[in-house]
């Protein structure tokens, strides 16, 4: 399919960068150069290789509190866990969303015309790329969001990094609140979970290009498939909708990713020649066929996901096998799908192919749509609760002496629903009906009439608020997304998830470990592979 994307900040003009690469690369062509980045300091635009100069989207330059340069001699905060929000040491909005989004509704007239360069009639869907913990990816990024769903009548779809767990608090509260605005207003939502693809043993900073790299292989597998060769001979080419209709149904989206090398032996050769020319019997092959692509489909199931969740708390699933045509049968296909059907208990499975002649790897790419158990998302929200009570006890301290100027994040409303003993989740999220339906938030419902995506990111965050202070005592963490996942899964917080991909399981840490080694690697060997097809 063909995809439009608008990275915003740091973050999203990398991951942009790199997904522009990586088309490159494999020779794939998805974006069709409909690209843009916008970011509030240009430091990130100097790092980046393949994404246009003229593509690239300043703002704020002219904004008061935005610092455009920051002294190259500063010893400013370089740990993760240093201050989002350390204004004379950080570039642009630094780490605040409110100074996002201000920025951003100020510079509408120069958003819009930057959007001009992208032709959305030449695209099935957009996506907007940002870190969900930046005041940039988070403040620009929810105006842009609103702009674009105001706009467009594609899809509209958000991917991002979530912050790691040794990033400030800050981070984590401007990343749930993200994760809130941008789930009711996205058509669906894929966050990447840094903490599940960083190594321990440093800061995760200095794997950004990794994890990027990762992002990048697994968003073009999805995405870019159906945009090979249409001569290509297919057993069930991927058809664009099929991934549209598997996200279709909102809130948030992982991937799993796995790959397998081909049989080349003459032999293997041999035999599928006689088959393709009628003069051998199917069988035999397309039993190891079979075998073959459900040992693949079953190892990209346990691979380390973009975010990692409970499988079984799927709405619906989508499978793309890529690889050489011959190597992938229409039984292979049968099995594959059982398979996931079994493992993830939805009969919602949609499967297609990719055909690559060349390629010596067969790979499989698995999209679960509308996840809704998500321990990181749960933790993401304890954190910014317990930040958000620390600020409001401390706040309230203060004002016993001093009065005090200036929001706090999220205005007094939340503040006493996270204080209340029986509100532990400020951050509920709804999935995009429900929240149409309590008038509450994003969705098409959202776009005001003048189009002013401003009034979005106020109007979201005191929505927000209200949400929190009147809903979150009654509800559950788990009832985040989907009214209908919710209706199958009914999930409390406190009922521990079995996350069969989660980190947290050392049970699975094993296994997933081995295959994940295995599976990056031979996913990144893939990607090579088909750039040189
Ligand atoms: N995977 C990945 N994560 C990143 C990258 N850059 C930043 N992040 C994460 O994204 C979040 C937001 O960081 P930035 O993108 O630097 O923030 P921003 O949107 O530019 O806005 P500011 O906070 O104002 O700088 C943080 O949690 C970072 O850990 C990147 O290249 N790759």
């Amino acid at each position: 399919m063909k995809l439009s994307l608008f990275g915003v900040g740091d973050a999203g003009t990398r991951l942009v960068d790199k997904l522009l690469q990586a088309e490159l690369e494999a020779g794939r062509n998805f974006t069709d150069g409909n690209v843009l980045a916008f970011n509030t300091a240009a430091e990130a635009f100097g790092e980046t290789d393949t994404l246009p100069e003229e593509r690239q989207i300043l703002i704020g330059d002219t904004h008061s509190a935005v610092n455009q340069y920051v002294e190259p001699d500063d010893d400013g905060p370089d740990t993760d866990a240093a201050s989002a929000t350390d204004r004379d040491h950080s570039p642009g909005v630094a780490g605040d969303p409110e100074l996002g989004a201000e920025v951003a509704d100020d510079e509408l007239p120069e958003i819009r015309r930057a959007l001009d360069l992208v032709d959305d009639t030449e695209v099935d869907a957009a996506m907007v790329v940002a870190g969900f913990g930046g005041g940039t990816g988070c403040g620009v990024g929810s105006v842009l969001l609103e702009e674009l769903k105001s706009i467009y009548e594609i899809p509209v779809y958000v991917l991002g990094p979530l912050p790691a767990a040794s990033e400030s608090d800050e981070r984590a509260l401007t990343a749930a609140r993200a994760v809130r605005t941008f789930v009711p207003l996205a058509d669906a939502v894929l966050p990447i979970d840094n903490d599940s693809w960083a190594r321990s043993s440093q800061p995760v900073a200095e794997e950004y290009d990794e994890i990027n790299e990762m992002v990048a292989t697994r968003i073009l597998s999805l995405f870019a498939a159906g945009e090979s060769d249409p001569a290509t001979v297919s057993e069930m080419r991927i058809d664009p909708a099929d991934v549209m209709r598997t996200l279709d149904v909102g809130g948030l989206s992982s991937i799993g990713h796995a790959s397998i090398e081909v049989d080349t032996d003459d032999e293997g050769l041999l035999a599928r020649l006689m088959q393709l020319l009628g003069l051998a019997e199917e069988t035999p092959d397309t039993q190891t066929d079979a075998a073959t692509i459900k040992r693949l489909v079953r190892s990209a199931l346990s691979s380390k996901l973009t975010l990692p969740c409970d499988i079984e708390s799927t709405d619906r699933v989508l499978v793309i096998l890529s690889g050489p045509p011959s190597e992938i049968s229409r039984k292979g296909f049968e099995t594959g799908r059982y398979l996931l059907e079994e493992e993830t208990g939805t009969v919602e499975v949609l499967a297609g192919d990719e055909p690559l002649p060349n390629a010596s790897e067969i790979t499989a790419t698995v999209l679960f749509s509308n996840v809704t158990d998500v321990p990181r998302i749960d933790e993401l929200q304890e954190r910014a609760v317990a930040y958000q009570r620390e600020q409001d006890a401390e706040t309230a301290v203060i004002d016993t002496t001093t009065s005090i100027d200036g929001a706090t994040m999220i205005a007094a409303d939340d503040s006493a629903a996270a204080t209340d003993g029986d509100s532990e989740q400020p951050f509920e999220f709804h999935g995009p009906e429900e929240q149409r339906e309590n008038g509450d938030g994003g969705g098409d419902d959202a776009v005001t009439a003048d189009g002013d995506a401003g009034e979005m990111t106020d109007g979201d965050a005191s929505e927000m608020a209200d949400d929190d202070a009147s809903e979150m005592a009654d509800d559950d963490a788990s009832e985040m997304a989907d009214d209908d996942a919710n209706e199958g899964t009914d999930g409390d917080a406190a009922d521990a998830p079995t996350d069969t991909n989660s980190t947290d399981t050392p049970a699975d840490t094993d296994t997933t470990v081995e295959d994940d080694e295995t599976n990056t690697a031979a996913a990144t060997s893939s990607d090579e592979h088909e750039s040189s097809s």
